[in-house]
């Protein structure tokens, strides 16, 4: 797979154990940023739409906004400007204001509507993507493209069955909705667009803010490359949200909803301040957390408790992610708990009872 990384030091490689995954093409300082790449989609949870802008992604944790979409009551805006002015995102919206409107009163679970809200953004991006030739990166931060998204790895091959079923169960008003907003095709099997659904389960990043020291998760966004980097139990690299006053926060990759954490430590907003600064956030970037050789494997984790013992921790991974965790800790520590055991066989068999 030939894909441009610019001028960041990694590497794309792969292995049957763990997939795609990213490697040090130089030698990285502590600190170096790894990776930066812009959102190719974002959607906030439904009870924060109206602290979230549908413009610029800025969150503001005290108070909703009041310039909104009345239309679907879905897209919300933090000012005049990113209302008005961007007639951009305004024709963009349009286009899928009614499936919006529809999706605001689909009686199904919060998951599933989050999850379909963030396939639309993804899909509403294609579509703007085939019509814009503006496709260039401007700066050093990459951004990421549909066919980017189609890359990702799917889990639904190992989906339970009640799982299945459940999302089976919406196949009609799903297809009849998103071919009538013309963002999937007409002869699209319903298997397939499963697949997106689990590409975004198994790639989306959450977002968060903070809230009296505490890191609450607010929506999701797909970051296809920042996808690439596979999880440790002890990982070499940390995601980062450069928040409103271009600063970075550490981020605590904690999750409960089965999303990759990066954190923007955003606290209460000075609007005024903003209005006037016309920003895109929830970009992402991944740092250094010590110095790493070339050739080394680039990892972050998907876990916030990283303490626990093997055991949880891979339950955890298998629960969140579908996958057996083999990262190199896992590895070592499960050939010592194997180690053990092929000792305590050899004395059991070493009783005389047993002979
Ligand atoms: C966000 S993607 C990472 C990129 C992925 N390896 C790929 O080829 O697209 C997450 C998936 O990568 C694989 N993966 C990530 N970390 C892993 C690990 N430590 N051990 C085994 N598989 C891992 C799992 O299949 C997981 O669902």
């Amino acid at each position: 797979m030939n894909l441009d990384f610019g001028s960041y030091p990694v590497r794309l490689t792969c292995s049957p154990e763990k997939g795609r995954y990213f490697l040090a093409k130089s030698d990285i300082k502590v600190g170096e940023v790894v990776l930066k790449c812009l959102p190719l989609a974002t959607a906030p949870f439904d009870n924060h739409k109206k602290r979230y802008c549908y413009t610029c992604n800025l969150y503001n944790s005290s108070s909703a906004f009041s310039y909104h979409c009345v239309s679907c009551d879905q897209a919300y805006f933090c000012s005049l400007e990113c209302y008005k002015n961007d007639s951009n995102v305004l024709a963009k919206h349009e286009l899928i204001c009614n499936i919006s409107r529809k999706i605001a009163t689909w009686r199904a679970d919060k998951h599933m509507k989050s999850v379909i809200r963030l396939l639309v953004q993804i899909l509403l991006e294609y579509l703007c993507e085939e019509k814009n030739d503006d496709n260039e990166p401007k700066n050093d931060i990459l951004r990421n493209y549909f066919k980017d998204f189609l890359l990702l790895k799917s889990h639904y091959s190992d989906w339970s069955t009640n799982l299945k079923q459940d999302w089976m169960k919406h196949k009609k008003f799903l297809l009849s909705i998103f071919k009538s907003s013309n963002l999937i095709q007409e002869n699209i099997e319903f298997e397939e667009f499963l697949h997106m659904i689990s590409r975004i389960e198994s790639n989306g990043f959450g977002m968060y803010y903070q809230s009296k020291g505490r890191e609450i998760l607010f929506g999701r966004a797909i970051y296809p490359f920042a996808s690439f980097f596979n999880h440790s139990c002890d990982a070499n690299c940390d995601a980062l949200q450069p928040n409103y006053k271009g600063e970075n926060n550490q981020v605590d990759n904690a999750n409960s909803e089965g999303c990759i954490a990066i954190e923007s430590v955003q606290t209460d907003i000075n609007l005024n301040t903003l209005i006037k600064k016309k920003e895109i956030f929830r970009k992402v970037e991944f740092i250094a957390l010590h110095n790493i050789k070339e050739g080394e494997e680039l990892t972050i984790s998907y876990i916030e408790d990283t303490h626990s013992p093997l055991q949880a921790r891979r339950q955890k991974l298998m629960n969140d992610y579908y996958f057996l965790c083999k990262c190199d800790r896992c590895k070592s520590e499960e050939t010592k708990i194997n180690g053990k055991r092929f000792k305590g066989l050899k004395k059991y068999r070493g009783n005389k009872e047993f002979q």
